[in-house]
């Protein structure tokens, strides 16, 4: 670092950010990653003496550059990359500024933006990364890969522990501060279990190499990082051969894992990690076990080896294996660990490792942790504060076709510009004097907040480039490509509403009866009302989010789904637990019918359970996340919705009745006595699908200008409600006109609504908002 200061490469600029602990002041500190942790506790003796460096160079990147890199993407949301990612195989959400690899065909679009890109990133690259890399890492060459990641709110919001394996030199640049616009972020591992969070402010760079183990969980909030790696060459032709060699071969556990992975053949590979997983690093033992499932080299696939090595990772404390040691005991492997049928809630506390919230708070190994782990927690700051408002912009409305023109000026907020536009209605901006060339459909809302005397202009753009495939489909809608207003029926606006949880509510759903409502949160609790008295009836809890709770037919019992890995089924009488499941990451959503039980999981299965008996019935393999799921009302069917774009519908013998491919996540799939829905999310096809089952046909496309976060049929099955970022919308299933809208001022996560009429929102907030068209709503009574 002397010599860097030395050449005057502009280091004086880096300052001691207050904000960083104590141990990361100097910007250059060493975390040493032994075998037995870093302070002794969770492994046995230290095996090796690996030390994996990095460094934090707060404030590299100016708050305008950062600020900068982002704004010139944030309007561009599709223009990202949702390839699967090779980590983790969930969609990686990243916007490639430079590659050596292959090269995406030409778009002009992204080209222009990623020159845009350059002109920032090249002189921060140029003039104070490269001269430290290059500096502290004298082999390092070129960059030979540069990109932009996002994890946002349902999109991406992690990245699996890994290692870069293809990379000399990894720097990665936040652009944006861990505790105010999000909460977790970049963390660092040993592969023993423990991960710790650096917490990264806007501009703060850390740079390693490739033998840190590292990985990204958002938990709320959202981050966008830059990331880069340099090879040891000046080509971006990589030498696998070099790298750990003297290390492994001087048996150190960790060196001979990195160097498994990155070996010229199987054969080697195997080896390499068979020895690291002997000598008993829990991270090789994890791999070891994935080679030996999917059979690697000459080996044949062996099930059971892998399952012991799994549960041998798990027992050292990497958690990652709990997911392949749960998807190994699923395959029916009993007899080497228990299997899933026998996972009741004693021995499931055994069966899942501390969670990460756990290790950290766990005052007992606080007490020997280095400052970072002790660092408070920074309170996450409320959203919407951050934002920035943007100029006003003159909305111009009408076209010559249909002869209306009404002028108005609007100040929309970051949110409202991303898809705005439509035929006759763009935005013109007053700043650059230049029109926005989006012209996706939209739909604007004109009158104050509040004032209940609201009025709803829907539009589409029959002649929009993008969605020219819409185009019959508009015609035969009459009303939707004109400008309809309607005035909010029932008892009017949406109010304060009434809060119920500390943290936002994820799900909302009515007993069949109507009398109770059930609400999951991520306070990690469950909650069921009485809807007669507005009484609080049961709090069930899971310490971890929980993404979705719901009754059964009978309104008999409770199924919370969470990110514990869990679901669980409550008898809602005497309240005891009926049943457990394990799956091998977050549970986002159930379904039931009857005695049966389908469960939507991160790990990428949809499985159904006999609740008689606890078995597993039947089980499909996603490509990623499983996000929804839901049985017909008669139980012939059963669909999911995965975020790798498919909608896929199952009949009760578990074969594919069909399954379709759409242009963004699936984010939500429901069933009425007639008919099939799932909303999907991308600007060019954004919209929700009403289905027929089982031919798949298509009897209606509702399309709007913002993502449909959720969307269900009304219980007569003639009405869809929705959920956008404006809040709920009702559309009429046979017509897709827009009945009512109901805007919210705050991020409405699901609706659910009641056989009267009645609609329920849950947001972010922690707040239910009763409203729709019934005569009234029930008064809950808030939380203390
Ligand atoms: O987004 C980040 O902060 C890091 C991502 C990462 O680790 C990677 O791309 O390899
Ligand atoms: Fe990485």
């Amino acid at each position: 670092e002397l010599d860097v200061r030395a050449r005057g490469q502009g280091l004086s600029r880096w300052r001691t950010a207050p904000h960083l602990p104590s141990f990361l002041d100097t910007h250059e500190e060493e975390l040493r990653l032994q075998q037995g942790g870093w302070w002794g506790w969770l492994a046995p003796p230290p095996q090796a003496a690996w030390r994996a460096k990095f460094n934090v160079l707060a404030s590299l990147v100016t708050e305008e550059e950062a600020v900068a890199m982002k704004r010139l993407l944030e309007d561009a949301p599709d223009d990202f990359d949702e390839d699967i990612d090779g980590v983790d195989k969930m969609i990686t959400y990243e916007f490639i500024i430079s590659s050596a690899g292959a090269q995406k065909a030409h778009d002009p679009v992204r080209s222009a933006r990623r020159a845009q890109l350059r002109r920032i990133t090249e002189p921060i690259l140029r003039e104070r990364i490269q001269p430290f890399v290059w500096a502290r890492y004298p082999k390092a060459g070129a960059v030979c890969h540069s990109m932009i990641r996002r994890y946002l709110e349902r999109e991406r919001r992690t990245h699996d522990t890994h290692w870069d394996i293809p990379s000399y030199v990894s720097v990665v640049v936040s652009l944006d501060s861990s505790g105010q616009d999000f909460e977790g972020g970049f963390f660092v591992t040993t592969g023993n279990g423990e991960k710790s969070f650096i917490p990264l402010q806007r501009g703060d760079t850390v740079v390693h190499q490739s033998d840190l183990l590292h990985g990204v969980h958002v938990r709320h909030g959202e981050r966008w990082s830059w990331a880069m790696w340099f090879q040891d060459s000046w080509d971006c032709s990589s030498r696998a051969e070099s790298w750990w060699q003297q290390e492994a071969e001087a048996r150190d556990p960790v060196a001979q894992t990195l160097r498994a992975m990155r070996a010229a053949t199987q054969q080697e590979s195997y080896s390499w990690l068979q020895e690291a997983a002997q000598a008993g690093f829990p991270r090789a033992q994890l791999y070891f076990g994935k080679a030996l499932e999917d059979g690697l080299a000459h080996h044949a696939p062996d099930p059971p080896a892998a399952a012991a090595w799994f549960e041998r990772s798990r027992l050292g404390g990497e958690i990652d294996a709990c997911a392949s040691a749960e998807i190994v005991v699923e395959a029916g492997l009993e007899g080497h660990v228990p299997s899933v049928q026998t996972i009741r809630p004693q021995i499931y506390r055994k069966q899942v490792p501390p969670t990460i919230k756990e290790i950290e708070c766990s005052p007992s190994r606080q007490r020997s942790a280095p400052a970072l782990m002790g660092r408070p927690v920074v309170p996450r700051m409320e959203e919407a504060t951050s934002r920035t408002e943007m100029p006003v912009r003159r909305l111009q409305l009408g076209s010559a076709k249909n002869g209306v023109d009404v002028d108005a000026t609007w100040r929309p907020t970051v949110d409202e510009t991303m898809s705005v536009g439509g035929l006759g209605a763009f935005f013109w901006d007053e700043t650059r004097r230049e029109r926005a060339h989006d012209q996706g459909p939209c739909e604007l809302e004109l009158g104050a907040p509040g004032t209940g005397l609201r009025q709803v202009i829907a539009m589409v753009s029959p002649g929009s480039s993008e969605s020219s495939s819409m185009a019959d489909d508009q015609r035969n809608r009459p009303g939707r490509s004109t400008m309809d207003a309607f005035p909010v029926r029932g008892f009017g606006a949406v109010g304060q509403g009434v809060q119920v949880h500390r943290r936002p509510v994820r799900s909302v759903n009515f007993a069949p009866d109507g009398q109770r409502l059930c609400t999951a949160s991520e306070d990690g609790t469950a909650k069921v009302f009485d809807l007669s008295t507005g009484k609080l009836l049961k709090e069930v809890d899971h310490h971890n989010t929980i993404w979705w709770a719901d009754f059964s037919q009978d309104g008999q019992m409770l199924v919370t789904c969470s990110d514990d890995r869990s679901v669980r089924v409550y008898d809602c009488s005497r309240w005891e637990l009926l049943e457990m499941f394990g799956h091998g990451l977050p549970v986002k959503s159930a379904s039931f019918s009857g005695e049966r039980l389908a469960t939507a999981s991160g790990d990428g299965f949809l499985r159904v359970f006999d609740l008689d008996s606890g078995r597993e019935l039947a089980k499909h393999k996603h490509e990623s996340w499983v996000i929804s799921c839901r049985f017909a009302h008669d139980g012939t069917f059963l669909a999911s919705g995965a975020a790798d774009k498919w909608l896929r519908v199952f009949d009760e013998e578990g074969e594919l009745v069909f399954k379709h491919c759409f242009a963004g996540l699936v984010t939500c799939v429901d069933f009425s006595k007639e008919a099939l829905l799932c909303a999907t999310t991308t600007r060019q096809e954004d919209g929700i699908y009403v289905l027929d089952v089982p031919s798949g046909r298509r009897v209606q496309l509702i399309q709007q200008k913002a993502i449909a976060l959720s969307a269900r049929f009304s219980p007569d099955g003639e009405q869809i409600h929705c959920v956008s970022r404006h809040g709920v919308q009702v559309y009429e299933v046979s017509s897709g006109q827009l009945l009512e809208n109901y805007p919210h001022d705050v991020h409405v996560n699901y609706v659910s609504m009641r056989s009267d009429g009645l609609l329920c929102s849950c947001a972010d907030d922690g707040r239910l908002r009763f409203f729709g068209t019934a005569a009234a709503a029930p008064a809950l009574e808030p939380m203390n």
